[in-house]
């Protein structure tokens, strides 16, 4: 199959299940990714700020950073920028598919980052990761080196086998549930 037709199959899925039965699925997630000693032992966490098809985020990240420092993604054009989440109040829809953001200094200090949570459509057992489809993580994951990146996704899309490039980038860890 190629990513394309995964990408339509796991939409069809999503679409199964509100956005609140959606919010109560990725309970179990995080409590999974909480216990983890990615999770536990990092300081600095890339996280996303989940939209309404995706493993929930928002109360996670307001919950931890307080702990830790929890920086966001924010689309510029091609690439993605990362930005510290300083609270509820400082998120503005970003430039493009209208995901809230962080207002605020930019955060380039890479090689900090311990831990990336990272969204995908389709992940498989051998930590490949579906996207999607604009290889905006791609990029980053490969600045990123030092950071343990964990996948996490719904149980529908934890798949046999993603179709995976030379490019793609794969997870040390995917959390499904
Ligand atoms: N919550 C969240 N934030 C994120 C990402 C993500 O996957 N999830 N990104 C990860 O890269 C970046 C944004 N990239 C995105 C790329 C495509 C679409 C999107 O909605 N695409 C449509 C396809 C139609 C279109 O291409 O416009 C879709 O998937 O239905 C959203 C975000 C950075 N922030
Ligand atoms: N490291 C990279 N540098 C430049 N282009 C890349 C890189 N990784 C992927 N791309 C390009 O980005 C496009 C999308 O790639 P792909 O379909 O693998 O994205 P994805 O991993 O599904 O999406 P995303 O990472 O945004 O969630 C392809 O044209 C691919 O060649």
């Amino acid at each position: 199959m190629d990513k394309k037709e995964l990408r339509k199959q796991i939409k069809v899925l999503k679409n199964q299940y509100s956005p609140e039965q959606k919010v109560e699925m990725s309970r179990p997630i995080w409590n999974e990714l909480e216990q983890n000693v990615f999770f536990k032992e990092a300081h600095t966490l890339l996280a996303y700020w989940s939209m309404d098809d995706e493993v929930f985020t928002h109360d996670y990240v307001v919950k931890w950073a307080g702990e830790k420092r929890i920086l966001l993604p924010c689309v510029k054009g091609d690439v993605l920028e990362l930005r510290v989440f300083e609270g509820m109040e400082s998120l503005k829809a970003g430039e493009s598919f209208g995901i809230l953001e962080p207002v605020g200094e930019l955060y380039t200090d890479y090689d900090s980052i311990d831990m990336i949570v990272v969204p995908g459509v389709a992940f498989d057992r051998q930590g490949n990761r579906l996207g999607r489809g604009r290889g905006y993580y791609d990029k980053i994951l490969k600045e990123t080196r030092a950071a343990k990146k964990v996948g996490i996704c719904f149980d529908f899309q934890f798949v046999e086998e993603v179709p995976v490039d030379e490019l793609d980038v794969r997870m040390d860890l995917v959390v499904h549930g």
